[in-house]
């Protein structure tokens, strides 16, 4: 038996696995009518608000058009600040009469109004004109802090002053300013009557800045190069200077991270979109982080939260990340503005922060305060200006300080005559001035309603409350100079002599500023956009001719491509097929069953002989042969035939599945493969066991009786024929081998000889061991028996154990084909040929005819339970599975996966998108040429301000 194992082995060396081996591998201003030329309708207040502004504009225009006059006189800023007193003094003279009479027309209609303002706007000289919005100046403290008491003038007292003197006493100047005193009366009131929490928010104003904020986001979303960017406000200072504080009343809500330790660790790109209330009902007040959905969020406390977390989420190994987390806040509160918190500037790193933290914040603020932003350099009151982190860095990136803000947070910390001095500006001038505030968010029973779950108030109305605490009443006399002061202004004092207080004033300066440095990049960045765009489209015809992709149309064509070439792979599936991959292996059975019950039997040799016996009949054979052909019939039919066959098949399948899913473009889609192999190999595991059974009891019959016809015997005869010729070639080449191996023939034949010796003496040993066993007195006899190895010839080149093993291999192939060629000349012997009587002397035909009957059994029903079902059912489990199952983000990330698409839409979009700015800024720059006189176009940011 030990030989028929090792004939096995033998026999498996030549077993081809069975596997289908040729499936493939790869199975923004509508430009507001300006506001001078506005349908006013709306009511008196509503009227004299308009007045307001139009005066307030014409005053600080008249101011900043004497400054431009100047200006032009002089050179340097710093010449115009300290010579301006001469020159203002005869320039207000000369345009005093025309102020007066502005004033008056104010006073009488709105028509009077527009008329004075047109005569006062042809007579004034426009040096430094911009856009109508640059020509509106939002640094009157006045309009955003009440007056105090003392000085601020009631209705019935609009036409004096403070020195009893009627307008007309102190000259046209003093007229145009008691008009505004009783106009900023009117507007106070009717500030005072409004809803506290709305600020007044000019609602004409910043057309220009909301268009171009969303020009800049949608520049965002395609590109970071510089030339492509638009101007946005950059909050720095020193930890805990009150950066957020100031952003929180600017927006009126507690939204920011607040915390000990560090908890601003990542730059937080704020977007403030003015959204009137529709009064559709919808919320009035939310905030959108693009970077987590887009989902509208609308308690202010759940965006403060999700800011911490990921915030926090910087590990504090690293502490601070430049990866900005991007934030829009809609309101019917807030301004368009744009504005950049950072990480606090930071004396020293704590016990558990990295050492360079410093100079990571710092290199951090630095990246972000680089032109064209503006700076907004909080410093608190209470601290030395000389101390200021944020003054030390803007003056850095901006030694004339030409866009950097300063906020002077806390002043309610320091006695007023030393705030208004800071505020002065006097020791570190910044051309846009500084603006005090005292913006702590207050504690009340807002702050429960909070913690207790509740919506946020709005916190605007409170602060300015404080504010005006603070500035206004006996303080007031060092933030509002009095009106001789004011005066004095056009009798030479300096412009510096002025002070901004309040957080109403800061948004409005924010506006005002953003808005004209985004007015002055207009043309620059409209040539950045054309350049870009002309570029894109050049890359776009170059690379893809034009050709517009969708990643619906590509998710589309890949599942098209996939059923396609499922299909295409299918038909290696057809009947003759799977038939031809199913004999294959029954074929193998049939030959490891003939090994087993014939050519390791001794007695084969006879059968052989008595095939040659003509006169022997059928019937009169030895039953030992009938009895062993029925054995070997039963172990092909009883083998599992139904479950190995399906299975087979199955296996077959999921390789095509696996090798089509594993191909392109499936490798750019990791996820949408795993789903095809999965439900795929779903289906077939549902179907296996339903196929394998319908199979194994449709070859029922064949356990118990096979009949065989002449010219199905025939058939099998001949295949059996073949498979035998097969068979002894391979014996024959492996022998061949062996013989190449060990040094030609006589070396064979002398290898072999040694092995027959080897195995003569090994049984003597067996026998002598057995002997010694049997008899008690020879005990040690295992001791006597000589040594019976001899050295082998070919000793000194390989081991014993080489020499045996290799000889016992040969002798293994040379017994087998022996054997087998004896078999082959019976298979074509007379008596096999002479038909299915015959069996018992033939048993490879018979055996042959068998396995034929059961493939093609078995792929008929293999074909109806297995194939057909898994055909029809794959493209539409694809179709459920992966097409309807996506929604659009998926679609749209499936299509992304895949690099070449990717550049694709991305290169497409791009172009898109730089089309559709260049539209909008296109209409923008059409629109500022309507609606501005010559002279006043392409001013720059800072122009305004001298
Ligand atoms: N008295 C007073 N306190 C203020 C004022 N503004 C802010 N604070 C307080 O100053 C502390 C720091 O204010 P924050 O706004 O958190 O300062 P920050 O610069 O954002 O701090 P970090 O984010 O840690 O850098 C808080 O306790 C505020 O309540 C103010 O105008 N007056």
């Amino acid at each position: 038996m030990a030989s028929a194992s090792r004939l096995r082995a033998v026999r498996n060396m030549h077993v081809r696995a069975i596997s289908f081996g040729t499936i493939p591998r790869i199975v923004a201003r509508a430009f507001r009518v300006p506001m001078y030329g506005a349908g006013v309708g709306a009511g008196a207040l509503t009227y004299a608000n308009y007045k307001l502004e139009g005066v307030r504009t014409a005053t600080n225009d008249m101011l900043d058009s004497i400054s431009s006059t100047v200006h032009d006189g002089y050179d340097q800023a710093s010449s115009l600040l300290s010579g301006v007193s001469s020159t203002l003094s005869s320039a207000a003279g000369s345009i005093g009469g025309e102020l007066g009479t502005l004033a008056d027309g104010v006073k009488e209609n709105t028509s009077g109004f527009v008329n004075g303002f047109n005569e006062w706007w042809g007579g004034v000289k426009f040096g430094s004109g911009s856009t109508p919005s640059q020509e509106r100046s939002s640094t009157a403290p006045a309009a955003s802090i009440p007056p105090p008491p003392a000085t601020r003038p009631a209705s019935n007292e609009s036409s004096g002053n403070q020195n009893g003197k009627g307008p007309e006493d102190d000259g046209p100047l003093a007229g145009g300013a008691a008009a505004l005193a009783a106009l900023t009366s009117a507007y106070m009131n009717r500030e005072e009557n409004k809803d506290e929490a709305e600020p007044a928010q000019p609602q004409e104003l910043l057309q220009l800045t909301r268009k171009l904020i969303e020009i800049r986001q949608v520049l965002m979303s395609i590109d970071q190069s510089d030339a492509l960017k638009l101007p946005s406000i950059v909050v720095i200072g020193s930890q805990s200077s009150g950066k957020s504080s100031v952003l929180e009343a600017i927006v009126g809500h507690e939204f920011l991270p607040k915390g000990d330790n560090m908890v601003t660790r990542r730059p937080i790109e704020l977007t403030l979109v003015h959204t009137p209330d529709d009064g559709s009902g919808g919320p009035r007040e939310y905030g959108v982080f693009p970077g987590l959905g887009g989902q509208k969020v609308t308690s202010f406390p759940s965006i403060q939260r999700t800011l911490t977390e990921l915030n926090v989420a910087v590990p504090s190994s690293i502490a601070v990340s430049s990866d900005p987390i991007h934030l829009r806040i809609h309101s019917p509160h807030v301004p368009d503005l744009t504005l950049v918190d950072l990480p606090g500037y930071i004396q020293i790193s704590s016990m558990d922060q990295p050492e360079e933290l410093k100079d990571k914040i710092s290199s951090l603020c630095d990246r972000y305060i680089q032109e064209p932003n503006i700076i907004l350099a909080v410093c608190s009151a209470d601290v030395d200006l000389a101390n200021s982190a944020a003054l030390r860095a803007s003056r850095r990136v901006d030694p004339m300080g030409l866009r950097t803000i300063g906020v002077v947070t806390k002043m309610d910390l320091v006695l007023p005559e030393l705030g208004a001095s800071i505020l002065k500006g006097n020791r570190y001038p910044l051309h846009l001035g500084y603006v005090g505030v005292v913006s702590k968010a207050p504690k009340g029973p807002g702050s429960d309603k909070i913690r207790h779950g509740g919506e946020a108030p709005n916190i605007t109305g409170a602060i300015m409350r404080r504010e005006e605490d603070f500035f206004g009443g006996e303080n007031a006399r060092y933030f509002y100079p009095p009106e001789s002061s004011r005066r004095g202004l056009g009798s030479g004092q300096s412009l510096q002599g002025k002070v901004m207080v309040g957080t109403d004033t800061l948004r409005r300066r924010l506006m005002d500023v953003l808005e004209t440095s985004m007015s002055g990049s207009l043309n620059g960045i409209t040539n950045a956009v054309q350049l870009e765009m002309e570029e894109a489209n050049y890359q776009f015809k170059v690379q893809y001719n034009d050709r517009r992709i969708t990643a619906e149309s590509y998710v589309a064509e890949t599942i098209d491509a996939l059923k396609a070439k499922f299909k295409e792979y299918t038909t290696q599936f057809t009947k003759p097929h799977v038939r031809a991959k199913l004999r294959a292996m029954l074929d193998d059975k049939v030959m490891d069953i003939l090994e087993q019950l014939y050519w390791v039997d001794k007695r084969t040799e006879e059968l052989s002989k008595l095939a040659d016996d003509r006169k022997l009949k059928p019937e009169e054979l030895a039953s030992y042969w009938r009895y062993k052909l029925d054995t070997a019939s039963s172990l092909l039919t009883k083998s599992g035939v139904g479950r190995d066959s399906t299975q087979l098949v199955a296996e077959g399948l999921r390789s095509l599945i696996d090798s089509i899913a594993m191909g392109e473009p499936f490798t750019y889609h990791p996820g949408a493969a795993e789903r095809i192999v999965e439900f795929s190999h779903a289906l077939l595991r549902e179907r296996l066991n339903l196929t394998a059974d319908q199979v194994e009891n449709c070859i029922k019959p064949y356990k118990y009786e096979v009949e065989i016809e002449d010219r199905e015997w025939d058939s099998g005869r001949a295949r059996a024929e073949q498979a035998f010729d097969l068979e002894v070639a391979r014996c024959e080449s492996k022998l061949a081998e062996i013989k190449k191996k060990v040094g030609g023939a006589w070396r064979m034949k002398g290898l072999l000889g040694y092995v027959s010796d080897l195995e003569q003496k090994e049984t003597e040993r067996a026998r002598r061991r057995f002997a010694a066993v049997n008899n008690s007195e020879t005990s040690d006899s295992t001791d006597q028996y000589e040594p019976l190895d001899e050295p082998h010839p070919d000793s000194y080149k390989y081991s014993a154990a080489q020499l045996a093993d290799a000889g016992k291999i040969a002798a293994l192939f040379s017994d087998r084909l022996a054997v087998l060629k004896l078999r082959q000349a019976a298979l074509k012997s007379r008596r096999c040929k002479m038909g299915p009587e015959q069996k018992a002397f033939c048993p490879e035909a018979f055996l042959s005819v068998v396995a034929e009957k059961l493939a093609y059994t078995s792929t008929m029903f293999i074909n109806i339970e297995l194939l057909e079902q898994f055909f029809y059912q794959f493209p539409r489990e694809i179709d459920s599975r992966i097409l309807y199952n996506l929604d659009r983000e998926e679609i749209l990330r499936f299509a992304r996966e895949n690099p070449v698409i990717r550049k694709h839409l991305d290169l497409q979009d791009r172009k898109d998108k730089l089309e559709q700015v260049m539209r909008s800024l296109q209409s923008l720059v059409n629109l500022r040429q309507e609606t501005e006189p010559r002279s006043s176009r392409n001013q720059g940011l800072f122009t305004k301000f001298f």
